[in-house]
């Protein structure tokens, strides 16, 4: 493969401002990162947030780069240049042509959203899996091609990776794949190059504006997936959208492809009728364009109805009938780190979730709420390095909640534990002045916290261990040590006994 077959065969889908040299040089690497240059590579020289890919040409040149993509005018001497307008979104649509174009050969499912996304990828790989569909996951939590499980970097990974990994998908056999679409990739196009066949819009809450300035620029990013079908190489595309989100009618007008709205209110095309909640699940009666069936799933919580109606549009969609689907859905548990209980035979109830956003939180509580038995004990805190603004809304939502409030530190990565914690507290403390009942503690190690929660715990209590969900690290400062809630919950219990 040439640096001409791969420009000329992405010629329509990005625009080339400049081309030098002879372009017919073999290429074996396509890599936008100057460390992972060997010969015969074609650098993809991209501006980022830190540092500009360009500044490091020269070094790429000198490690033997066959070939140059550029956005900025930059000077390669003899070596092959393409200057294009956007060297982001050419990185993905040339390293889609590099790994054979693998989305246009996989049904592809594309979830977007604030919450929901990883949850509802889990459920449309069970639901296409009761269709016989062989699917792979690309996610928060991993990365899945068969049995191979790989450790997430990013929730969506980096263009390259993503192509990477869509070829290897397609080379172990797999023919579909349900993937989360983070608003960070498709702001960064690390997307571009991906036609999907269906895309699914969960919600929008604050998250994030910590890279995004303001909401507004976070929905448009969102919005991406949807006003891109239908301009593709693909047909039959289709968009599922919860039209009980405020934003739903917006992307609903968005899409030129058919839609699929879903939701509990209004008359949505997939609706969720005669819902019951548990602790041991969810039963509602689901009202689709293929008839009405009842849905019985292990998920605890009236947002996984929303997941759950998501993934059903994504079935139906895909052609299963009414009967495989309800079938498939019973084959979910759980989703790891989503409302996960922790039992070490202790004689309350502990859950551990990946609520790190107030509407997250305000849901899971909610949950928690309607299921408890006896009293709510919150354990949770707030990502350093991450959106400022969500702290004190939080920690708001916290003390509205719950009975026992104890916060705790939740990746504070290069900022000072304690001045985060003080941020969480503004809301901690207006709520604390309407709900004078409420027990409020502060520490800031994790462990403490929910050791102490442990001991504070009564039977019939519920306690909550919000924000890491699946992780089984702590960031602090640059470092990563292995820390699972999990894990520290259930040595917390068997203490707690021994000592008894
Ligand atoms: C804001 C953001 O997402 N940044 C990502 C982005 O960084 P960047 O483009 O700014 O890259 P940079 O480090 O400035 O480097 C610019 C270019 O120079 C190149 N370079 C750099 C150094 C060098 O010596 N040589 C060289 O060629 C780099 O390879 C790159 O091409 O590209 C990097 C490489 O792909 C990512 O690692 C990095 O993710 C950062 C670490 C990150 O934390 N991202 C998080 C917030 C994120 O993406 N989260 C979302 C959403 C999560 C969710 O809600 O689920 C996700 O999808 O995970
Ligand atoms: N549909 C939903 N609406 C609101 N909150 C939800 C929904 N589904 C799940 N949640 C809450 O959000 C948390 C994260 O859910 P999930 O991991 O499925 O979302 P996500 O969008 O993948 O999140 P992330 O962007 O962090 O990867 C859950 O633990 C739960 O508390
Ligand atoms: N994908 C999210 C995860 C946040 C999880 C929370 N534990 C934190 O570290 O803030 C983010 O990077 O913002
Ligand atoms: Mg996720």
């Amino acid at each position: 493969m040439t640096v001409e077959d791969l420009v000329s065969a992405a010629r329509g889908q990005m625009e080339i401002l400049e081309q030098r040299g002879d372009l017919r040089v073999p290429i074996g690497v396509v890599t936008d990162d100057s460390r992972a240059v060997v010969p015969g590579s074609l650098f993809v020289a991209v501006k980022g947030e830190r540092v500009d890919g360009h500044e490091f040409v020269a070094k790429a040149l000198h490690d033997g780069a066959a070939g140059v993509i550029a956005q900025s005018p930059v000077d390669t001497g003899i070596i092959p240049l393409v200057r294009v307008a956007d060297s982001r979104k050419a990185l993905g649509i040339i390293g889609s042509r590099f790994y054979g174009d693998p989305s246009s050969r996989l049904t592809m499912v594309g979830v977007t959203g604030t919450n929901g996304k990883t949850t509802t990828t889990y459920l449309c790989k069970a639901l296409l899996e009761g269709i016989g569909r062989q699917v792979g996951l690309i996610g928060t939590v991993a990365y899945q091609i068969g049995e191979e499980v790989i450790p997430a970097s990013h929730t969506t990974p980096g263009a390259l990776t993503l192509q990477g990994l869509l070829a290897r998908m397609l080379k172990a056999g797999l023919n579909a794949v349900a993937m989360e679409v983070s608003s960070h990739a498709l702001a960064l196009d690390r997307t571009a190059g991906c036609e999907y066949d269906v895309a699914v819009f969960t919600n929008l809450t604050q998250d994030h504006l910590d890279f995004h300035s303001t909401m507004e620029e976070y929905f448009q990013s969102k919005l991406k997936l949807f006003t891109e079908l239908g301009r593709g190489r693909k047909s039959g595309q289709r968009a599922v959208v919860n039209m009980d989100d405020p934003r739903g009618s917006q992307v609903r007008a968005a899409c030129r492809v058919p839609v699929w709205g879903y939701g509990m209110t209004g008359t949505p095309e997939i609706k969720a009728e005669q819902v019951k909640l548990s602790l041991n699940g969810t039963n509602f009666m689901a009202a689709t364009p293929a008839g009405t069936f009842p849905v019985d799933s292990r998920l605890v919580g009236e947002h996984n109805v929303y997941n759950l109606l998501g993934a059903i549009g994504v079935a139906l969609h895909a052609g299963a009938t009414c009967e495989q689907v309800r079938e498939a859905v019973t084959q979910v548990n759980n989703v790891p780190g989503r409302f996960e209980r922790v039992s070490a035979g202790q004689d309350f109830t502990v859950v551990v979730d990946y609520a790190h956003t107030e509407d997250a939180l305000r849901r899971l509580l909610a949950a928690a709420h309607e299921l408890k038995t006896h009293r709510i004990i919150t354990v949770f805190g707030c990502g350093g390095d991450r959106d400022r603004g969500k702290r004190p809304k939080m920690g708001r939502a916290a003390v509205e909640y719950s009975d026992v409030v104890i916060l705790t530190s939740d990746n504070p990565r290069t900022e000072d534990p304690l001045a985060i914690l003080r941020e969480v507290e503004v809301g901690v403390h207006e709520a604390l002045q309407r709900r004078k009942d409420v027990e409020y503690h502060l520490i800031a190690d994790r462990r403490d916290a929910i050791a102490t929660a442990v001991r504070m715990a009564r039977s019939g209590d519920m306690m909550l261990i919000a924000g890491k969900g699946h992780e089984d690290y702590q960031i602090i400062g640059t470092t990563k040590i292995h820390f699972d809630d999990r894990e520290v919950a259930r040595e917390a219990i068997r203490h707690l006994r021994d000592c008894a």
